[in-house]
């Protein structure tokens, strides 16, 4: 479903991602970690085409991103970091106004879905500017997944969401991938990835340190934490 050969992104002597290799594949929950400033969001921001490589190459779905990224934002569900819906559009105007780019016929009722599902129909006349931040999150999370993409890539997916809401979102998110869904997920909290990551990928000082899956033998019995430090330290 992605595959990434060679991808570096420098911001001057700054090698914020440094000749990546990865593969993530169909069905799979991705998730990758790494400490602050370890180069997830620059790669998120790469696979999305929000900022362009300094290098190398990004096939999703069979399509260079580099070459056609509309075709891969067709194709693909996005939340980038902190992203916030627009502050003129209310909750509802917001996802009919995602459901009409997506060319979705019925969306009216998957609407309604997510409304219930992560319990914020009594925003949905508010403006998103003055929705909380936990709100906006259900929303981007909403936007994301509406057209049922075949992949969907998410910076942080959990942040400012309460406990319940954490749950349904791991819940829906392991749901997705079941049924044949890949997610590819950005976090810096470990238990997030222990818990719902089929594979993942650890980025230190912009170089994937490791990539597998969530039982690899490397890792063995430790506990993640203890596995994760003695790769970034
Ligand atoms: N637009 C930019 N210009 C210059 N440097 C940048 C830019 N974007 C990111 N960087 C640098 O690239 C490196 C990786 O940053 P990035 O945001 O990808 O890290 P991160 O792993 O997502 O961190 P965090 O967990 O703190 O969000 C950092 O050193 C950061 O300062």
């Amino acid at each position: 479903m992605i595959t990434v050969k060679d991808l570096s992104k420098h911001f001057g002597d700054n090698k914020a991602v440094d000749t990546v290799n990865l593969e993530v594949r169909k069905g799979e929950l991705f998730g990758l970690l790494g400490p602050n400033g370890s180069g997830k969001t620059t790669m998120i921001k790469m696979l999305t085409g929000q900022i362009r490589p300094t290098a190398g190459e990004i096939i999703i779905h069979g399509i260079n991103v580099l070459e056609e990224p509309l075709r891969v934002k067709e194709l693909v569900g996005i939340i980038p970091e902190q992203e916030t819906p627009p502050s003129f559009l209310t909750a509802e105007e917001y996802l009919y106004f995602v459901a009409k780019i997506r060319k979705l016929e019925d969306f009216e009722e998957k609407c309604e879905w997510w409304f219930s599902y992560l319990d914020f129909a009594g925003q949905r006349d508010v403006l998103c500017k003055d929705l909380s931040r936990g709100t906006r999150q259900k929303l981007m999370l909403a936007q994301a997944f509406l057209h049922e993409p075949e992949l969907v890539i998410i910076d942080e997916p959990l942040i400012n969401l309460d406990p319940l809401m954490q749950r349904k979102v791991k819940d829906f998110l392991k749901d997705y991938v079941g049924k044949g869904g890949t997610v590819f997920i950005s976090t810096h909290i470990l238990e997030i990835a222990r818990e719902i990551c089929s594979c993942m990928g650890i980025i230190y000082k912009g170089n994937l340190v490791f990539s597998g899956i969530m039982d690899d033998p490397a890792i063995g019995e430790r506990p993640l934490e203890d596995f994760f430090l003695e790769l970034v330290n």
